[in-house]
């Protein structure tokens, strides 16, 4: 017999689609208060089963991973054929085993990145002399936006060598910086298509054809970098500093028939879209809980890089390995405020047996690791921003531990993990040790709101803004 987990019973049509507000992850943890850590909703048309225990999402991500590896396809991102050819969204198969393989073996490995680190230590040189120039002037900076900049450079010089646009100034840099925002926005926007699949052609909101307009602007701009680059080789004009990039390592395996599946710009939007705005969200976090929490954890923070780097110096990526207790800090912003509460949606494509129960097929699944990374069962004063709880523990943010999955686990786990983990801690750790902070305003540090704002990822709902002083080597 059937046994569909238990779940608030839906009203016609719209099922529970009214129970999810303005706050999903934690509506839907509250509701899980109610009907425990596997629950089934009715989300208009699609059956939603949601995770909200370490023990349930360990079942999900590893013990029965491949049942739940496929993904619910967002029509957001069918925009340009996008899901067609989208590590994010396809299902799990030769085209996806390929992709993730490019970014394991030749993308994200430590070799790869320990190669072209030098192509983003001076993008965070150039982030410490925007802050200080502000500092000067005595304006605030508004910390998100400027780690958003920075992250997004620090991809792009990672994937061709250069800035997309000037970080800081100009209009390109804006106009980009606004076109990624606009696909976080319509992205994570709820869609009625996605609850009721038979409007599809209709596209009611309005999100695919918006949507069509920005990843349209992304694929043209990839195709200026990629033409670029194969009109410098051809002219034998490349330079060294390339040759490290992600651009030539894809050339290259192109070259050699590497591959077999058609390579696309695609790559690079998932990139692009993967990898910024989960980024830069994650440093405005962990800078707004410890400038809140300036006594202990900014001093034991300063402290440390004092120590290990010295007073005022910027963090390069082979310092992080030295430096405990900013990877705490890290460790501590992600359990709170995972970047992707709920991770990016799953599906199963048949009947699945989960925990006593059976989760129909073509059912969507997710976990919520938002209030895994809270529960008061698994962790000492969950609610309490405190990086020492790592201190002495082995859990990682790789997924081997189910109570701590902000990058999700198993087989379609983040892939960009290890820039990730290289980017946050060296922009955190910088801003740390190179400015003392004084929230805009003269507001008090212990009064700093920490209201987030849903979307396919989690953002402060009022930037965090402070004014910096360079604080001399
Ligand atoms: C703090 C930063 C980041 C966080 C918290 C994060 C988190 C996540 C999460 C939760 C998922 C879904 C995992 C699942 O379904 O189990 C994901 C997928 C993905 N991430 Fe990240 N991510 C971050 C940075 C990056 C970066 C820097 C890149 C690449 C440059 C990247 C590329 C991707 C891609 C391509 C996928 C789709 C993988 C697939 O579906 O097979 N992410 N990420």
């Amino acid at each position: 017999v059937q046994k569909l987990p238990p779940g608030p019973s839906p009203l016609p049509i719209i099922g529970n689609i009214h129970k999810l507000g303005k706050h999903p992850h934690k509506s839907l943890a509250n509701l899980a208060q109610v009907y425990g850590p596997v629950m089934s909703l009715k989300l208009g048309r699609i059956t939603t089963i949601v995770i909200s225990s370490s023990t349930a999402a360990q079942e999900v991500l590893q013990k029965q991973d491949l049942a739940f590896s496929n993904r619910l396809r967002l029509d957001a991102v069918s925009a340009c054929d996008h899901s067609d050819s989208s590590v994010a969204w396809l299902p799990v198969g030769n085209q996806w085993r390929v992709l993730r393989k490019i970014m394991s073996s030749y993308i994200f490995t430590t070799s790869k990145l320990d190669a072209n680190h030098h192509l983003r230590s001076n993008k965070v040189q150039e982030l410490v002399g925007y802050v200080d120039k502000c500092g000067r002037s005595g304006e605030a900076v508004d910390i998100g936006r400027v780690a958003f900049q920075t992250s997004l450079n620090l991809l792009s010089n990672t994937i061709f060598s250069k800035d997309i646009a000037d970080p800081y100034h100009g209009t390109k840099a804006k106009e980009f910086k606004d076109l990624m925002w606009n696909i976080m926005l319509e992205a994570g926007t709820p869609n009625l298509v996605d609850y009721f699949p038979i409007l599809r052609s209709f596209d009611p909101q309005g999100i695919r054809r918006r949507m069509s307009v920005h990843f349209g602007k992304l694929l043209e701009l990839f195709d200026g970098m990629v033409s670029e680059r194969l009109e410098l080789k051809r002219l034998g004009n490349s330079d060294d500093n390339s040759s490290t990039d992600v651009l030539d390592e894809l050339l290259k395996l192109v070259q050699i028939n590497e591959i077999d599946i058609p390579l696309s710009n695609h790559l690079f939007l998932d990139l692009f879209a993967a990898g910024t705005d989960t980024t830069s969200s994650t440093v405005e976090w962990a800078m707004a809980e410890v400038l809140r929490q300036s006594e202990t954890v900014l001093a034991r923070a300063k402290a440390e890089l004092n120590q290990v780097i010295g007073k005022g110096k910027i963090v390069e990526e082979a310092d992080i390995s030295k430096l405990t207790y900013l990877r705490c800090i890290v460790k501590e912003t992600a359990r709170l405020h995972p970047a992707v509460p709920l991770l990016l949606p799953r599906q199963v494509k048949e009947d699945v047996e989960l925990c006593g129960y059976t989760i129909p097929k073509n059912s969507q699944v997710l976990v919520n690791a938002w209030a895994i990374g809270r529960d008061p069962t698994l962790w000492e004063n969950p609610l309490s921003f405190q990086p020492e709880r790592f201190m002495e523990s082995e859990v990682d943010l790789y997924g081997h531990d189910y109570g701590l999955i902000p990058f999700g686990a198993g087989r379609r786990r983040c892939p960009g993990l290890p820039l990730a983990i290289r980017m946050v801690p060296v922009m955190v750790g910088t801003l740390i040790n190179c400015f003392d902070w004084n929230l805009e305003g003269g507001i008090a540090a212990g009064e700093l709101d920490m209201e987030d704002k849903f979307g396919i990822t989690l953002a402060k709902l009022h930037p965090l803004r402070a004014v910096a002083t360079l604080v001399v080597p």
